[in-house]
């Protein structure tokens, strides 16, 4: 299935300059959606993950789908202030801006298996502070999926040697 045809492009959005990948129009396709969530859990099978992490929001409906498939938890990694008992933080920088990202203290027990999802890797801010999130926890990052690569953007050069899943390339 070519997935590329479900994403739609907004010009200027959220700032001036930014060619913004909308995948809502390929979420709302029940046929592209299960595919590309196939495609993920297909890659996490041959990785014997034992928890899905995604970063808030896009991360969410891309690793909570993998997770009921592989039967394994999904723990959120959330922007300051949302997680509710004691974090680990960090800060990071994303194509449009910066935040600070946070994961509860006991979501990952050391030596789990991890797969990190999300919907778009750009400058590769925000998986490179999951990784550094799920890491200071004692988890093993065992593999990195996204829909969608902005290789002109080399996120990829953030992420050391991960092993990385990407869909679509743009
Ligand atoms: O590779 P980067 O430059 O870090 O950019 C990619 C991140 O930016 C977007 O999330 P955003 O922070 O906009 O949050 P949202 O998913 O809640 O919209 C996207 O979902 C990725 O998580
Ligand atoms: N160009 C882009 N489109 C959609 N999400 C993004 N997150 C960071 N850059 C993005």
């Amino acid at each position: 299935m070519d997935l590329k045809q479900y994403v739609t492009i907004v010009e200027d959005w959220p700032k001036p300059g930014i060619r913004f990948k909308d995948i809502t129009t390929l979420m709302d396709n029940g046929e592209a959606y299960k595919y590309a969530t196939d495609q993920i859990v297909a890659y996490a099978k041959e990785k014997d993950i034992d928890l899905v992490v995604g970063p808030e929001a896009r991360g969410f409906i891309i690793g909570c789908p993998v997770a009921y498939a592989l039967g394994v938890g999904f723990a959120p990694v959330r922007k300051e202030g949302k997680l509710p008992r004691e974090t680990v933080k960090v800060d990071y920088g994303l194509e449009y801006g910066k935040d600070v990202l946070t994961i509860h203290k006991d979501a990952i027990k050391p030596g789990q298996r991890v797969l990190i999802t999300d919907d778009l890797l750009a400058t590769g801010g925000t998986i490179e502070a999951t990784i550094k999130l799920v890491e200071e926890l004692g988890g093993v990052v065992a593999g990195i999926a996204f829909l969608i690569e902005l290789t002109y953007l080399d996120g990829r050069s953030k992420l050391d040697n991960h092993d990385i899943l990407t869909l679509m390339e743009f």
